[in-house]
């Protein structure tokens, strides 16, 4: 199944030794949208058991509606003028209004996944396995309830990158039995053969392709968590690239305008770009250390990245790799590690590939420098012809005045690449 992109922006491409990937179909501006893309699958990144809404004791914890994932009001739990609703079946699960409910009830939440998860949540032998292996089974159970309401958006699930590895495979070896045993697959959808391989299939789709809808930013938090999970048909096709040229803005506890959803996502241009390059998303942040990327890259994507950035930094001398300049244990670096770098290299000529830290310009112009949050700034959409001069973090949200950085407009395109 191939699926042609909702944009004349962008192509998906054959690219050597990278599968498909998104290419520019014409020059793209910074800022750029140059994608919005609806979830065709959402599933909860939080344990299966949860404190309950209504319980005193869970005022601490932070709730999500279980259909559209938006943040509900703490100060709303238990009050009975809150818009918030639980399942009437299940009395667990919660959503924002009983608008969202009955739209679950019809799909994410029909009543076989809510015995299929009740059933799940009553199983002591899940419940003690890693939070991991808990959101592998909502993931299980949002995709085998997909195949029943909506057969084509399965297979696009089916058509996307992925194989299994073991791990996928010792994953499906527990749960295949675990919840055919009692979910009773075949009655939700008696034509798709529903067999430990199907389910290794499915998991390793979902390893590759899942994107996190991370939980709200708080400058306290330096863990941030992620809320749900989102399969996004065509978001999936983006390659990674350590010094991305667009990123991805999602406004999940917004009430987005007429005919969008709040999980949708768009994908804007950090920088320009001419007709031909290969659009890139980082599929972290972007200030993780060479050797932690790597690890992150081949275990969770399964394989090695060799982009400007990681050619740089596979040759830096332990001396001066970034890790060893960051304190022990430490996977990142910090503000202060990164503008002392950049600062000293573009002291000399910020757009100099020729120095040792070439992507400097791009941690100064680029990244945020909020506390702990690590997100990529992008300018707002240009009015026009009229590029803007206000970046966003696509973290926090915060809108910065891009003349905080004065290096000429000419050098706007990244000169690392190619
Ligand atoms: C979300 S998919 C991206 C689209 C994918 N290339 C496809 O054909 O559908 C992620 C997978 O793409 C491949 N990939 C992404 N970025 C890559 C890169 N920089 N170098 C090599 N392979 C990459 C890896 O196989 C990764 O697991």
């Amino acid at each position: 199944m191939s699926l042609a992109v909702p944009s004349s922006l962008l192509k998906v491409e054959e690219i050597q030794g990278r599968g498909r990937g998104m290419v520019a179909s014409q020059p793209l501006k910074a800022g750029q949208i140059v994608l919005r893309d609806s979830p065709i699958l959402l599933y909860s990144a939080l344990p299966l058991v949860r404190q309950s809404l209504w319980s005193s004791s869970s005022a601490s914890a932070t709730c999500f509606c279980d259909h559209c994932f938006r943040t509900l009001p703490p100060s709303s739990q238990g009050d009975s003028s809150s818009s918030s609703v639980l399942c009437p079946s299940c009395c667990h699960h919660c959503f924002c209004s009983s608008n969202c409910l009955s739209k679950a009830l019809n799909s994410s939440h029909s009543s076989w996944v809510c015995q299929a998860l009740s059933h799940l949540r009553a199983h002591s032998l899940l419940l003690e396995q890693p939070l991991e292996r808990q959101v592998q089974a909502n993931f299980l159970i949002a995709a085998y309830n997909l195949a029943n309401i909506s057969p084509s958006n399965f297979q696009i699930i089916l058509s996307l990158q992925g194989s299994p590895d073991d791990a996928t495979i010792v994953a499906a070896q527990f749960l295949h039995p675990l919840i055919s045993s009692f979910c009773s697959l075949a009655l939700i959808s008696p034509h798709n053969g529903f067999s430990l391989e199907l389910t290794s299939a499915l998991l390793s789709k979902d390893k590759l392709n899942a994107f996190g809808i991370m939980q709200p930013f708080s400058v306290d938090d330096d863990q941030r968590s992620v809320r749900a999970y989102g399969i996004y048909p065509y978001a999936s096709f983006f390659n990674h690239d350590c010094l991305p040229n667009a990123c991805r803005f999602d406004y999940v506890d917004t009430n987005p305008p007429d005919g969008s959803h709040n999980t949708d996502f768009i994908i804007r241009m950090i920088h320009d770009v001419p007709q031909g390059r290969e659009i890139c998303l980082s599929y972290f942040p972007v200030n993780e250390n060479y050797s932690s990327r790597q690890k992150r890259l081949i275990e969770d994507y399964g394989f090695t990245c060799n982009c400007d950035r990681c050619n740089v930094e596979s040759n830096w001398s332990d001396n001066d790799s970034v890790e060893d300049n960051a304190e022990d244990g430490e996977e990142v670096m910090d503000e202060d590690q990164y503008e002392t770098m950049a600062a000293s290299d573009t002291d000399n000529n910020p757009c100099d590939d020729n120095n040792d830290f070439p992507h400097a310009y791009f941690f100064l112009k680029y990244m945020c420098d909020q506390k702990n949050c690590w997100g990529t700034l992008a300018p707002l959409p240009p009015q026009g012809d009229t590029p803007s001069n206000v970046m966003e973090c696509n973290v926090c949200g915060k809108l910065k005045s891009g003349d905080d950085f004065d290096i000429d407009k000419e050098q706007d395109e990244i000169p690392m690449e190619d």
